[in-house]
């Protein structure tokens, strides 16, 4: 298509609806609603947006797969039989505390499965390498999606509360944590001026959702430290804290405090924008 067949009303429309935030998928949908062909629409919107047709598709293609988590509203939610209240919540940090996401039963069973895998913790530096690191001192392990039918229910639960495929997670993770072990105050998305950032994001793309279920509760410390709003959430058995976040939100900055007394079981659950697993 040449360009002077776009009128230039049209061009300037499909600028600056593309300035105020609208993605490829949203203009293809805005252009056909206004009558355009489909195969026309992508043609006109790759030579306005400057980018060839194949790689326009493929963005449409991926912003069709973006999605978002939707905050559990209170008092309570019911999946699959299975009832959530969700006890405080707040909006800037996202936060959700939700008791009951798991039965005693379950957070036994699931400590049991991981147990005898546990290895040191590690991190993700900026390159996206994992390595250990002195501010997280915990023990863990990782579940792969769907790894066990326990594991199977725990991510089904998540994704119908959270309105979220299941293929949006990464693998459960396990953590142990005994007296004087934390986890530092971080960020659980990926700093996009950092250079691994592309590595880490190549699959799934950025982290737009945490969930941490406590397994059992520590006799004295381990709560999740959120010290933007200097709120602290106990650590008790069976119930969890999601937070959500757009990368950048300084605001859920977190930490696993020191366990004091006792020991700390934690199952936690990231969620991608889009799908992780392949
Ligand atoms: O241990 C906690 O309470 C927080 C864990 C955490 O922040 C994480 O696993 O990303
Ligand atoms: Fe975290």
């Amino acid at each position: 298509m040449k360009d002077h067949t776009i009128r230039p009303e049209l061009r300037e429309w499909i600028l600056a609806t593309a300035r105020s935030g609208y993605g490829p998928g949203d203009l293809l949908r805005l252009m056909r609603d206004a009558g355009y062909g489909g195969e026309q629409s992508k043609q006109i919107l790759a030579r306005v947006l400057n980018m060839p047709t194949a790689a326009f598709a493929a963005a449409v293609k991926q912003s069709a797969q973006t999605c978002r988590t939707r905050h559990p509203a209170a008092p309570q939610q019911v999946v699959d039989g299975h009832t959530v209240r969700v006890s405080l919540a707040t909006e800037a940090p996202v936060i959700r505390l939700l008791e009951g996401l798991l039965t005693p039963e379950e957070c036994d069973a699931l400590i049991g499965e991981a147990q005898p895998r546990l290895q040191r913790s590690l991190t993700v530096d900026v390159d996206g390498q994992h390595q250990t690191d002195q501010r997280r001192t915990s023990l863990g392990m990782f579940f792969t999606i769907g790894e066990t039918p326990l594991v199977q229910r725990i991510e089904q639960r998540i994704s119908r509360l959270l309105d979220i495929p299941v293929t949006h997670g990464e693998g459960l993770q396990i953590l142990h944590y005994l007296p004087g072990q934390e986890y530092e105050p971080h960020f659980d998305w990926f700093d996009p001026t950092q250079p691994g950032f592309g590595a880490v994001t190549a699959r799934g793309g950025q982290r737009i959702a945490s969930v941490v279920m406590y397994l059992n509760t520590p006799e004295e410390g381990g709560g999740t430290g959120f010290p933007a709003i200097g709120l602290t959430v106990t650590a008790m058995r069976g119930s969890a804290v999601y937070f959500a976040y757009d990368s950048g939100d300084q605001a859920s900055l977190h930490a696993g405090l020191p366990v004091l007394k006792g020991e700390k079981w934690i199952a936690t659950k990231w969620l991608r924008e889009r799908p992780y697993q392949t």
